[in-house]
């Protein structure tokens, strides 16, 4: 690999002197160009280990570099690789306006105030903000509030993306612009962007890879395809048939559920015989088979059953 974007080596964070591990020797190399997901439950560890990447909380032992930068050693280097959107701050000025936030925060990553309007002004067309630049952002809906701050973070056109749930509280047609907008980032201008998020489907659509962590520690670190191949080493059918009041006697590993149309019956299968054994059953009871069909695990089936189960990344 070229010099990774995002490197962490064996990163360890407590809080206070007695605290528990926040971030448990975790060690990542994040490919130039390349978008990794961030997953996993409340508490995990995300957010601190983003903090420390931006240089916002020190860590207790183990390195992190941006960009081939130490974070601590190599700050002014390090910290001229990225903009970060981070959950819950406020990243830019309410009683500003969008232009304004965007010079301001363009001359404060030390480009000159031609260049900062110049970026402005694409950054903004870009996220129809341009006709209502000169709009207070306190005024603004809360996803053009988040595209504001998004837009901020990439005033100096970094070439690391660090986003902390970056479509949190947007309603479906902003989580929808800002998603597009991060797969252009990674598409079409070869940004390397971490993120984490709640959202799987938002993973799904732009990562990657995937980095589960639960616990301050990694869980599993796979390229997405990888991951979700890992659950589907045994095919999940469901099978339809006709809804009737009695029971209906399943081979084991098959569970039904009674609609008000159909019987849906669900399980693995580990070989045809499994499958035959169940179109048997229904056969000898008079069911009909109404329909079969192979169905796919989603990121969130896959997500739960790690944080779960701990597999081998
Ligand atoms: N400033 C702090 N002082 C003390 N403990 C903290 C601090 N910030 C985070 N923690 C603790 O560190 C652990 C990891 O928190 P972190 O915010 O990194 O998790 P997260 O994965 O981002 O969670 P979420 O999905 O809820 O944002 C938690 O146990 C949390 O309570």
């Amino acid at each position: 690999m070229p010099v990774p974007a995002i490197e962490i080596t064996n990163l360890t964070k407590r809080y206070g002197d007695t605290g528990p591990l926040a971030v448990d020797d975790i060690s990542l190399a994040v490919e130039p160009g390349s978008v990794i997901g961030f997953l996993g439950p409340n508490g995990a560890g995300k957010t601190t280990t983003i903090k420390i990447l931006a240089g916002l909380v020190s860590a207790t032992s183990g390195s992190a570099s941006l960009g081939g930068f130490d974070v601590v050693h190599q700050r002014a280097a390090a910290m001229a690789q990225f903009g970060a959107v981070l959950e819950g701050s406020r990243n830019i000025y309410w009683t500003l306006s969008s232009w304004q936030n965007l010079i301001y925060f363009g001359r404060l990553k030390g480009l000159r105030k031609s260049a900062a309007a110049a970026r402005a002004e694409r950054l903004l067309t870009d996220l129809d903000l341009w006709e209502r630049r000169h709009e207070k952002v306190g005024g603004f809906s809360r996803g053009m509030q988040q595209k504001v701050a998004i837009a901020a973070a990439l005033i100096a056109d970094p070439a690391i993306i660090l986003l902390d749930e970056p479509t949190l509280g947007l309603d479906v047609a902003a989580t929808r612009t800002v998603k597009n907008w991060i797969g252009t980032l990674a598409r079409d201008e070869g940004k390397t962007i971490l993120l984490t998020t709640h959202q799987l489907d938002v993973v799904e659509e732009l990562c990657d890879r995937v980095a589960v962590i639960s616990g301050g520690r990694f869980v599993t670190d796979l390229p997405i395809g990888a991951l979700l191949s890992q659950f589907r080493q045994h095919d999940h059918y469901e099978v339809r048939t006709e809804a009737r009041a009695d029971p209906v006697a399943l081979p084991d590993g098959f569970t039904a559920v009674r609609g008000d149309e159909d019987t849906v019956i669900t399980g693995h299968v580990q070989g045809g015989d499994d499958l035959y054994a169940l179109i048997e059953a229904l056969r000898a009871q008079g069911l009909p088979l109404r329909s079969l069909a192979q169905v796919q695990p989603n990121l969130e089936e896959v997500f739960l059953s790690l944080v779960k189960e701990p597999v081998n990344g």
